[in-house]
């Protein structure tokens, strides 16, 4: 039903009209004083009944009546052009009267009667509009459960402010509203879907918040889009206990954590810590690292030759759960440096054994890193140091005392006694002042002659011995493999640089050894496209971070990293995050019926089995194949374009398969007279051209429309990597997809 036929339009925008004025109201008295509260309530609603029978005197004296945190006002402001896209009405089967529900963005009570204006979408009861049919329903809220009956479910499409349409769900319409929201064009930038959330997505938004989850969702599933609208969801359900900045979010590349820079302050989550993976171990080791501009990627794009896929598998491997077991093995060679040779003395006083400070180092301080157990340790022997000081001064005292007395008595001559007491006083003095001086210095001596090396340090040392490394693999490795390992290694340490696949088994040396600084660290940790992620850096983050709570979103037919990534969520699974749910997406959300069809073909080609990705039902036209012969292709383009600008469509792709094709289309491109970008790592993605990017950066991106583009550079179906990459490539359009080459085949269309 439309705007202007909905019976109850004008009673919804009088609705609308008392939300904005009393948001206004509070705003400004938040901005002012309590005693305005009154006056601003009366200049916005005249001497209403309600407002006499409120008791305001007794209300506004109440505690936290106006504390409004700088954050709430601040979404009450944002949330003012939309307060709310939804209405459920609910009645309890306690058989209380009906309450109707507003949902938005953030939550608003009236203060007098402290009902709620407007619900937040992340409360227990927004469950109602995610999942709730038409009639008897159920939802848990808080570990409890209600049940009653949904009598209304309405949707309120507002825009600056004003209301534009109503509408009625029932039980058998579709859900227009998504489809709506689907068919818009995209603006280059992620955005927050509170209002059409499925049920599905729901589900993993708000799946218990204790422990970690996996998801394995399809191209265009809403994984990015679900993994922000979770953090959000965690910040309002523990705001209490959570600073925002202690969630953190891992992103692919800069250009990715621009693309999504919209949507975290919409949600609520700006505030999280933002990093790639490279540039989180820096900080965390506190250390800028050089990294190895050698890309294998585009190595393996472009030839196979032996040395490539040696070079792969060191990669690989150092990524592996095998490598962990050398790393631990190492660990616990390092640690057995640390054992001391001798007990611990202060000058002749024994006052510590090894064998205590070895069981204090392995066992004792268990959940410390190694340098900081080192520390405590140098606490103890020093309290105890302390704890002897009378003892051995007094024995000192004693014994010279001893002697001193023993000539007093003794029957000789004073002048010889007089000299020998002399002499004993004076020794007494030299020695206690040496013990003295040995109190003071003995821990720390003792702790001095223990190595003091850094992580870098560790690390490349590891590599020194092709033996003893094939030793720590205990059967994992061969010895001729350790040697491939430790010379490919120290090239790259001769050259003073590393590699991702080195950041990985550094921070988690760094972490067991030295662990990460408390503010370094996050207690919430969301990582989109996991799948890119090795074994070996999964376990990494969460032995640095030291807690397991994180979100991992991904997709392992987009894994186009997997000779250092994921094959499978597994093993992650089983020996990383052991307490993690794991749940899987299978509906596409970005893209056409026709588009998916075509990239669906391609998953068959990859050798692992995924489930078909079933889009929402949205129609579209088919993907087109044009022929691009040499000089015209470009000027097509430029055609096909303006055509389609004119039919609405405002963001525009051009991929190539790697960075050589994009750089040919570039420039030929410009020639024809385009405004284009090419984008780069770093980048940001400009809002008012046509974007060039490569297949494997254009990975979580989205636009309108996409033209895959083959000039030199063809896909092959015997290569994994090449279908995974034309896999991601045709899933980033979300209205039309055209391929531009020589022949259909080369897209390995059939
Ligand atoms: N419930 C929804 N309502 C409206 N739009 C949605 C919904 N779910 C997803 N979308 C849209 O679908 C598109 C894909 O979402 P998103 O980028 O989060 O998917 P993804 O699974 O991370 O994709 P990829 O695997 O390609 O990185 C976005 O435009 C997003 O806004």
């Amino acid at each position: 039903m439309t705007a202007e036929h909905h019976p109850e339009f004008e009673q919804e925008i009088q609705r609308l009209e008392f939300t904005k004025k009393y948001m206004d109201v509070v705003i400004k008295t938040s901005e002012t004083s309590k005693d305005q509260f009154r006056k601003n309530i009366q200049e916005a609603f005249g001497d209403a009944d309600w407002l006499e029978s409120g008791g305001y005197s007794e209300l506004l004296t109440n505690a936290g009546f106006f504390e409004m945190s700088r954050s709430e006002l601040e979404s009450l402001r944002k949330a003012r052009h939309k307060p709310y896209f939804a209405r459920v009405d609910f009645e309890r089967k306690n058989g209380e009267d009906p309450e109707i529900l507003y949902f938005g963005k953030t939550s608003l009570y009236q203060r007098e009667s402290q009902e709620q204006i407007i619900v937040d979408w992340r409360s227990p009861i927004a469950n109602l509009y995610y999942e709730g049919r038409l009639g008897e329903v159920e939802y848990a809220a808080e570990g409890e459960s209600f049940s009653g009956t949904i009598t209304l479910k309405r949707q309120l499409m507002i825009e600056n402010g004003s209301l534009k349409e109503v509408r009625d769900i029932d039980l058998t319409t579709t859900d227009e509203l998504l489809q709506e929201s689907l068919s818009k064009s995209s603006s280059n930038r992620l955005a927050e879907i509170v209002s059409t959330i499925q049920e599905e997505q729901n589900r993993i938004i708000r799946a218990d918040l204790s422990k970690p989850i996996i998801v394995q969702g399809a191209a265009g599933s809403g994984k990015t889009t679900i993994a922000l609208h979770r953090i959000s969801y965690f910040i309002y359900r523990y705001k209490e206990l959570f600073d925002p900045r202690d969630l953190m979010i891992l992103a692919p590349s800069r250009l990715f954590i621009d693309y999504i820079s919209e949507a975290l302050p919409e949600l609520g989550v700006e505030k999280a810590k933002q990093f790639t993976f490279a540039e989180y171990v820096q900080h965390a080791v506190g250390k800028p690292i050089k990294l190895s501009d050698d890309d294998k990627l585009v190595r393996i794009l472009e030839n196979q030759d032996e040395s490539t896929r040696d070079d792969i598998w060191v990669s690989g491997f150092k990524g592996s759960s095998k490598f962990k077991t050398i790393l631990d093995q190492y660990v616990k060679d390092i640690y057995k440096r640390f054992y001391p040779k001798e007990d611990f003395y202060v000058d002749k006083y024994r006052v510590y054994s090894k064998k205590k400070f070895i069981m204090l180092l392995q066992e004792e301080y268990w959940y410390l890193p190694l340098y900081s157990r080192v520390e405590k340790l140098r606490n103890v022997l020093q309290n105890h140091v302390k704890a002897n000081k009378r003892h051995m001064l007094g024995k000192v005292a004693e014994y010279y005392d001893a002697k001193i007395d023993k000539a007093l008595y003794k029957d000789i001559d004073p002048a010889i006694r007089k000299e020998y007491v002399t002499k004993c006083l004076d020794k007494k003095a030299e020695r206690t002042d040496q013990v003295k001086k040995a109190i003071r210095n003995a821990a720390k001596d003792y702790i001095k002659n223990l190595e003091r090396k850094n992580a870098f340090d560790y690390y490349q040392e590891l590599f020194d011995d092709t033996e003893r490394l094939a030793d720590y693999g205990n059967g994992a490795i061969t010895e001729e493999e350790a040697a491939l390992i430790c010379d490919y290694s120290n090239r790259l340490f001769n050259s003073k640089k590393y590699e991702l696949e080195d950041m990985g088994p550094l921070l988690y040396l760094f972490a067991l050894l030295f662990g990460v600084d408390k503010e370094k660290k996050a207690k919430n940790i969301v990582i989109d496209e996991a799948q890119d992620y090795s074994f070996m850096q999964l376990l990494a983050l969460k032995t640095a971070m030291d807690t397991d709570m994180f979100t991992l979103v991904g997709d392992l037919a987009q894994g186009i990293h997997s000779y250092r990534g994921l094959e499978s969520w597994e093993e992650v699974h089983q020996k990383v995050f052991p307490r993690a749910t794991y749940s899987e997406l299978q509906k596409s959300y970005r893209t056409t019926v026709e588009i998916m069809n075509e990239a669906n073909k391609l998953l068959k080609l990859l050798p692992f089995t995924l489930p078909h990705v079933e889009p929402v039902v949205r129609h579209g036209e088919k993907p087109q194949f044009i022929e691009a012969s040499k000089n015209k292709w470009a000027k097509e383009i430029k055609t096909l374009t303006a055509r389609l600008e004119n039919e609405g469509f405002q963001t525009f792709a051009v991929i190539g398969k790697t960075m050589a094709d994009c750089k040919k289309a570039d420039e030929q491109l410009r020639t024809a007279g385009l405004s284009v970008t090419l984008l780069k790592e770093q980048a940001s993605i400009p809002k008012d051209s046509i974007v060039i990017v490569p297949s494997y950066l254009a990975k979580g991106l989205e636009f309108d429309v996409v033209f895959a583009i083959s000039l030199e550079e063809v896909y092959e179906q015997e290569r994994e990597l090449d279908v995974k990459l034309l896999y991601v490539t045709m899933t980033r359009p979300l209205h039309r997809l055209y391929f531009f080459g020589r022949k259909k085949e080369d897209f390995l269309i059939i």
